[in-house]
């Protein structure tokens, strides 16, 4: 099925049930506090352009002038996930406005130690984080501990999913190495390839549940969204690869209703949480075209067969210098890399584009 038709499908304009959309006890109190407006959950954000889902069917949404008053604190924006007070349901074509943002049960943020006001959330109100490694190329026990700890920091609970069973013949030492790390959390071990596992994670999701993936690139979660879904509602990275208009510019839904129930968050920022490839993939576009052919999506250049970097290398069409300084910006950028003002300048371009948009913006906003 195509993503439209899905789309179509989902979102019948009349009397959603937002309890499926996880709506529950706790925001419908709060939200009753509000009179005159209406409950609602963020789908997508894009710059300052929102889309929310009331009872109504979903529309566009901006946010009133009181927002871009705190725009120093990015924090205090609507981000997908939350449930928000606006002031229509039906904007005939035009747009409703959020005015209040209720208080958030969990916050998935990037932030830089140390900093104050560094914070990019990246989703509220997630209940379920499932934290993706593959068990193959990508295992590594210290990349888990620092995902562990934005999972908790998130106060949404942390699931552990190894991916890829289908590709690893020591199982029982790396599930050993994981124990020594997970302590209090649950691991699960599957493969979108054979079913492996699928049902363990199904447990995990249920109505009115709002569950999200986290992980390199490469680890399989699109796959696994797919797979729960039943249908492949996300390109994963090999369809991306061949699609003609390249890899960059895949948009889809930030928002997905599971069959069985449940939420799933899938956000460009939840994409980025580990490696900032944006501008690196710029500047080194030559390095990433390279590594495209490499037999395997998820190559670590060392050992695999097939790698066309080491091949490169072999025959100086990519000279070792480069290739060093790639690896080297690559860890810089990783998450913990990352200066506050980096996060900082990162979080204006995500939010408005760069910051004399973002200045233009809150100009705006105040004049209305
Ligand atoms: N062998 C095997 N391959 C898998 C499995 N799951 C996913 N893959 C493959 O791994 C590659 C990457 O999968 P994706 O689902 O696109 O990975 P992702 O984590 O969504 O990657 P990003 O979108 O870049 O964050 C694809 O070629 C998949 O076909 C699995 O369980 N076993
Ligand atoms: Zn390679």
């Amino acid at each position: 099925m195509l993503l439209d038709e899905y789309i179509r499908q989902d979102l019948n304009p009349v009397n959603i049930n937002l309890k499926n959309y996880g709506l529950n006890e706790r925001f419908e109190q709060e939200g009753a506090t509000y009179i005159d407006l209406f409950i609602a959950r963020v789908t997508e954000q894009h710059r300052e352009l929102y889309k929310v889902i009331s009872e109504c069917g979903e529309i566009d949404a901006s946010v009133s002038g009181k927002f871009a008053y705190n725009a120093d604190d990015q924090t205090s924006f609507p981000a997908v996930g939350d449930w928000v007070m606006i002031d229509r349901v039906d904007a005939k074509g035009g747009k409703t406005i959020i005015h209040h943002i209720l208080r958030r049960k969990s916050v998935l943020s990037r932030q830089a130690a140390g900093t104050e006001n560094a914070g990019q959330i990246i989703a509220a109100n997630i209940d379920t984080i499932f934290i993706c490694m593959s068990l193959n190329a990508d295992f590594n026990i210290r990349r888990i501990e620092r995902y562990l700890t934005i999972a908790w920091d998130s106060m949404a609970t942390p699931v552990i999913v190894l991916t890829k069973s289908d590709l690893c013949d020591d199982l029982p030492q790396k599930l050993a190495d994981i124990a020594s790390v997970s302590m209090g959390v649950d691991v699960i071990t599957c493969s979108s390839e054979n079913g492996d596992g699928l049902d363990e994670i199904s447990t995990y999701v249920g109505q009115g549940k709002t569950i999200a993936f986290i992980g390199s690139s490469g680890v399989g979660k699109s796959t696994l969204i797919n797979r729960l879904m039943g249908q492949d509602v996300l390109r994963t990275k090999a369809i991306r690869e061949d699609d003609a208009k390249g890899r960059h510019t895949t948009t889809h839904r930030q928002l997905l209703l599971l069959p069985n129930g449940g939420i799933v968050i899938d956000t460009p920022g939840m994409r980025e949480l580990q490696i900032y490839t944006g501008n690196l993939s710029k500047t080194f576009e030559d390095i990433e075209e390279i590594a495209a052919r490499c037999k395997f999506g998820d190559c670590s250049h060392e050992t695999e067969p097939g790698c066309a970097i080491r091949e490169a290398l072999k025959n100086e069409t990519l000279s070792e210098k480069r290739f060093a300084s790639y690896k080297k910006l690559q860890r810089e950028m990783s998450y913990s890399g990352l200066s506050a003002r980096q996060l900082e300048n990162e979080k204006i371009n995500r939010m408005f584009g760069g910051k004399d948009e973002m200045k233009r913006f809150i100009k705006n906003v105040k004049k209305r």
